[in-house]
């Protein structure tokens, strides 16, 4: 079985007490409740970064030229007990890029300091390498979650670089 291809974003812009990362509270779906970066699936015929550009625009209204993407690293997850959930994130980022971050069906879009992540409202396994690719390394891992499919129980890097 193809394991699921998803994306997902981490717009940033510098504001006069320091750098900022663009998160939102997921509102429906996988993950609601939980604030996360802007993505979700990389649909049929799409590239990573074609399906990351037409996300981040479906859930903040923000455009982003595919030009101004930045690869920062690749994370697979895997649900020992939920497979059909395993999934290989592309990561990328962004720090040119048009429009308001608005809200939508799916997200409440809200900016946060890199020194201030609401690290204990996201994804367990965010602690481990968001503040990583925020500064600045390319990251590659592999998540597995435990039996509850919301706590990381092993999480393995590697030094490949993009
Ligand atoms: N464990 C973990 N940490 C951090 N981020 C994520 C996870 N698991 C995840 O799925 N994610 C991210 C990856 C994706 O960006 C989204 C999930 O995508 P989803 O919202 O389900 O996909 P959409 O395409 O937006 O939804 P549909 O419209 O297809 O229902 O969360």
């Amino acid at each position: 079985m193809n394991v699921t291809s998803l994306c997902l974003c981490y717009l940033t812009r510098t504001s006069d007490t320091g750098p900022e990362v663009l998160l939102g509270l997921k509102k429906t779906g996988f993950g609601a409740g939980k604030i996360v970066g802007l993505g979700g699936h990389v649909e049929p015929g799409e590239s990573p970064a074609q399906a990351t550009v037409r996300e981040v625009e479906e859930e903040s209204g923000i455009r982003v030229d595919p030009t101004c993407l930045r690869e920062l690293g690749v994370v697979t997850f895997r649900f020992p007990t939920r497979p059909a959930w395993d999934a290989v994130v592309s990561v990328f980022g962004a720090d040119r890029f048009s429009g308001r971050a608005v809200e939508s069906d799916e997200i409440i879009p809200e900016w946060f300091p890199f020194d201030d992540l609401p690290l204990t409202k996201m994804w367990d396994d965010a602690r481990l390498w968001l503040p990583r690719v925020l500064a600045g390394e390319y990251v590659t891992a592999e998540i597995s979650f435990a039996a509850d499919c919301e706590t990381v129980a092993e999480a393995r890097f590697s030094e490949q670089a993009a």
